[in-house]
């Protein structure tokens, strides 16, 4: 079973990491490598760890040529197949195995310029603050955006302290966000915070999201149990990019958990996609499918059962309106899509003369 002969050493350092025996199997089509997963980001620059430590890693010229869209590229928490430059503290990446989920970054122009801001993340922890930031619309985009990428979402509440009527804050958003756990905390005072330890299992990758100043950074500090991040207030104007040379983006936790914390996680672009629409909006899907007409748009038909659930307040009318505004962004989405994948076609029919896709015995 084991193709890679591991040693014991190197097996401890990647399973500290994440690594487990599906990753494993998964590294068999890639027997002449090493696994490795991405911990930091600069550019086009990595920084991975592999059984034998860390190293700078860049793509192969090969995966350079084949590499379709942006979102191909490696991104932190993913594994890949490398090879290490003998005597060199450098490494060459030649694949990227499959994700279990990622959360992409929207771009502005197609869809090939979509970028991957963290791969293989578990669970992924929406955080709010019980101030104003409060805001419950925002919370169903994140977990739009959640649902779409495979983690599984957490809203975690922070600054209970500040609040005085947590219990009502918490229902409120477990009413728009049906089966997924809320936990209101105190980053800084440390209330609620052991509620968390049942998502710090041993190589499980947790992942951050939340606007500016909502406090994930004491949150980490705190879960870390020492300075990680420097929090808002006591951070020096220019070290904001916060990049020393010993700079982490997925770091151990003393449980064995990983904690990813990247700035294009910190705060999402949020957009949505079919299947998170449907998971996160649940309630919704469930009336319609009361309604008399099955393309029911929920705006003036007859027999609506969404509008009627407005109308007896059973349903936010506020929350129908977040329900609309994301469909509007599906249809625009999907219109860019179809672009898109009509140019992928294009583009691979150009190549297909190339040599073999899958010789891997052409080297950098
Ligand atoms: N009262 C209270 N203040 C908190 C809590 N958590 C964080 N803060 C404060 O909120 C401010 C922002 O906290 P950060 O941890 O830097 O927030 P952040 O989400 O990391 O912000 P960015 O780095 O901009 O993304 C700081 O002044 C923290 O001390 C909490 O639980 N209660
Ligand atoms: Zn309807």
């Amino acid at each position: 079973m084991t193709l890679l002969k591991l040693k014991q050493e190197q097996l401890a350092r990647l399973t500290a990491f994440g690594w487990n025996e599906q990753r494993e199997a998964e590294m068999g089509m890639y027997g002449e490598y090493e696994p490795a997963r991405v911990i930091a980001q600069h550019s086009n620059l990595y920084r991975i760890v592999t059984g034998s430590g860390e190293l700078t890693a860049e793509v192969s010229g090969k995966f350079q040529f084949e590499a379709a869209a942006r979102s191909d590229y490696p991104a932190v928490g993913d594994w890949l197949a490398v090879k290490e430059l003998p005597g060199e503290s450098r490494a060459i990446i030649h694949a990227v195995l499959p994700r279990r989920s990622a959360m992409i970054r929207k771009a502005a122009g197609p869809m090939v310029a979509e970028q991957v801001i963290g791969a293989n993340i578990d669970v992924l922890f929406i955080v709010n603050a019980l101030n104003d930031d409060f805001n419950l619309r925002k919370i169903e985009r994140y977990l739009v955006a959640a649902w779409d990428s495979g983690a599984t979402p957490v809203v975690l509440l922070t600054k209970s302290d500040l609040c005085s009527d947590t219990a009502a804050r918490i229902a409120d958003v477990e009413a728009v966000a049906p089966g997924v756990p809320v936990h209101a905390i105190s980053a800084l005072q440390g209330g609620g915070i052991d509620a968390l330890a049942s998502y710090m299992r041993p190589g499980s990758t947790i992942g951050v999201t939340g606007s500016s100043g909502v406090g994930k950074s004491t949150l980490l500090n705190r879960l870390a149990g020492e300075e990680l991040q420097q929090v808002q207030g006591i951070r020096e104007d220019d070290a904001r990019g916060r990049h020393t040379t010993t700079h982490r983006e997925l770091f151990p936790l003393p449980g064995g958990a990983l904690m990813m914390d990247t700035p294009g996680m910190r705060e999402l672009q949020l957009w949505e996609a079919d299947e998170g629409r449907e998971e996160a909006f649940a309630d919704i899907e469930a009336l319609a499918l009361s309604c008399r007409f099955r393309d029911c748009r929920h705006e003036s038909e007859l027999g609506c059962a969404v509008k009627a659930a407005v109308q007896d307040g059973s349903l936010d009318s506020r929350r129908l309106g977040s329900y609309r505004k994301t469909g509007r962004e599906l249809a625009h989405q999907a219109r860019k899509e179809r672009a898109v994948s009509q140019r992928l076609k294009k583009n691979a029919a150009k190549r297909q003369p190339a040599a073999g896709r899958n010789d891997r015995s052409v080297e950098d």
